[in-house]
């Protein structure tokens, strides 16, 4: 029998510069930015989506039960709220050495906190971060205490999402508390869709930089073939440079293809850069008159409805 596959929502709390962007880098790397997510989850709180195994979980960010105090707008705190009612699990993320310094920040950083996500319905696991820079641990008590005291159901995890010490830990607890469920995503199409987008945008750069002021005014990049799969380590990545005439094919060519050659050698050095692999990169040019009017080619480049 296969196993049973678990899914869930980790809704991130914490205030500005506590480190949450770092700990996501740290655990979801380069595939965090843009993600094609299915129409039912809060798409604009989406930053990232972790596959183990079994587990998959979706990261939900929430600015705004945090910024209240700054009178940043109620619909943050919708969304936050929101957010929450989705969520399987919380993570709060808090800024350890900050409190350690000096302790008066935290009773008030965990108020909105408590209010939200006290009752204990929810489990809430406590990132206390930047523990690195903590010299003398035992500054770290207080603050733990009063955390434990604030939310007694709570699991803290001392960690450095700058240095990784303690994140496995965190991460482990975290998927564990996931419940039983199908996953939503399709972890290629998660990992592939950003960077597709990318890829296309790179490739245009470089287009951008060697065309100067010949550049063609409707230009456009399409990834047309992606294939990680039929070599390791090997990405072989087909784009179609689409112009919307005739006369601008021998420009983007160039004389004897040179330049077309070194926009190519140029966008697949980045492109390696970005996917950590190796890559093949064909690209070809493509006349399509009037593109700029083409509703379905538009849409294709994600600029229409
Ligand atoms: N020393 C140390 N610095 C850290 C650690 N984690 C994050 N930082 C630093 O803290 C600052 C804020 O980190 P971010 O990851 O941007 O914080 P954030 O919570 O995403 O902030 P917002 O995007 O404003 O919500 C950055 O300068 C990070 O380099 C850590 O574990 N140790």
């Amino acid at each position: 029998m296969e196993n049973m596959q678990r899914f869930g929502h980790v809704v991130m709390l914490g205030p500005t510069n506590a480190g949450k962007s770092t700990l996501l880098n740290r655990l979801i790397g380069q595939k965090i930015s843009i993600v094609s997510p299915k129409p039912q989850t809060t798409r604009n709180s989406i930053s990232g989506i972790i596959t183990q195994g079994d587990v998959q979980a979706v990261f939900l960010d929430t600015p705004g039960l945090h910024r209240q105090k700054r009178g940043i707008a109620p619909l943050l705190m919708r969304s936050a709220y929101a957010a929450l009612a989705q969520a399987d699990v919380v993570m709060l993320m808090l800024d350890a050495a900050q409190y350690a310094r000096r302790i008066d920040g935290l009773a008030p950083d965990l108020k909105p906190v408590v209010k939200a996500v006290g009752d204990g319905r929810l489990p809430v696991l406590v990132a206390l971060n930047k523990v690195d820079v903590v010299r003398e641990k035992v500054k770290l008590l207080p603050v733990l205490e009063a955390i434990a005291e604030a939310l007694p159901a709570a699991e803290l995890f001392p960690i450095s999402a700058l240095t990784g010490v303690g994140v496995d830990e965190l991460l482990k607890a975290l998927l564990s508390r996931l419940p039983e469920a199908p996953h939503q995503f399709d972890p290629d199409e998660v990992s592939t869709a950003p960077v597709r987008f990318l890829a296309s945008e790179i490739v245009r750069e470089k287009l951008f930089l060697a065309l100067g002021d010949e550049l063609p005014y409707s230009m456009a990049v399409t990834i047309e073939d992606w294939d990680e799969k039929s070599k390791p380590g090997l990405t072989k990545i087909r784009a179609a440079i689409h112009v919307g005439r005739e006369s601008h094919k021998p420009m983007v060519i160039g004389k004897g293809g040179e330049r077309l050659k070194d926009v190519g050698q140029k966008a697949r050095a980045d492109i390696e850069e970005m996917l950590g692999t190796q890559v093949f990169l064909e690209l070809w040019v493509k006349v399509r008159r009037d593109w700029t009017d083409d509703p379905s080619f538009l849409r294709d480049l994600g600029l229409g409805q």
